[in-house]
């Protein structure tokens, strides 16, 4: 789906669409592929070492292009899955205004927590996310002040999950949101934040 502006505190010099320049949302995925592919593998010592070689000589060929906070890519293409970013699950958006928002995600085999369950740390990452964005979406940035997250059922790693938020009430500078995450009709987790609009100069 487009994206309303202003999207997730981005300012617009910061937040960036393809634009047509190199393919990095193919890189990100070959990245989002390798964490996966070596969480999961018990390969042989040949292949552990040929894959650490390579991994060596990719880091030293993107090293050299180094930017600075302003000048990244990453978790700035807000029209990728997970902005870009390979920490935050790919997450894609079905709907989204200023009170809510809708998103399917699937956890690869890098969230597994154990016995098929995604660690509890990647949750309150897409709660965070999936809110932080709603919590700025026409809206002065604000920041997360606090987070609470229950665990109602574990959440299946390679399984499709449907992620909510919603903004329940505005005072002032604090925004109160929850969040849901449901696989099928199994509610995973749940949420309640507060978001506090940054005074001027605060970072
Ligand atoms: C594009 C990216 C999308 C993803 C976005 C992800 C968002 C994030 O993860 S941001 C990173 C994580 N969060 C942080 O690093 C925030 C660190 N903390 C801070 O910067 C500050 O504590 C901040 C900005 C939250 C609040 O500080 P400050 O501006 O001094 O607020 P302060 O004046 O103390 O409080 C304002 C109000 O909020 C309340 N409040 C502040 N913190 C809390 C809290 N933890 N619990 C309850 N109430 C709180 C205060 O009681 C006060 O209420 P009232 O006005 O009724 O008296």
């Amino acid at each position: 789906m487009s994206e309303p502006g202003n999207i997730g505190g981005f300012r617009p010099r910061r937040y960036r669409t393809d634009g047509g320049g190199p393919d990095f949302g193919r890189m990100i995925e070959a990245l989002r592929r390798i964490q996966d592919g070596i969480t999961a593998a018990d390969a042989p010592e040949g292949v552990v070492t040929e894959v650490a070689d390579m991994l060596e000589k990719v880091a030293a060929a993107v090293e050299p292009y180094e930017v600075d906070e302003e000048g990244m890519i990453a978790g700035r293409r807000v029209d990728l899955p997970g902005r870009g970013q390979a920490l935050i699950p790919p997450l894609e958006y079905d709907e989204w205004d200023e009170d809510h928002v809708v998103a399917r995600c699937s956890m690869g085999r890098f969230y597994l927590g154990a016995n098929g369950a995604a660690h509890g740390g990647v949750i309150p990452l897409v709660f965070d996310e999936v809110l932080g964005r709603l919590a700025n979406t026409g809206r002065p940035v604000s920041r997360t002040a606090y987070l609470h997250v229950n665990f109602r059922a574990i959440t299946p790693i390679d399984a499709p999950l449907r992620v909510t938020g919603t903004v329940v009430r505005i005072e002032g500078r604090k925004r109160f949101l929850t969040a849901a995450l449901h696989h099928g009709d199994t509610l995973c987790a749940d949420g309640d934040a507060l978001f506090v609009a940054l005074n001027p100069g605060q970072p």
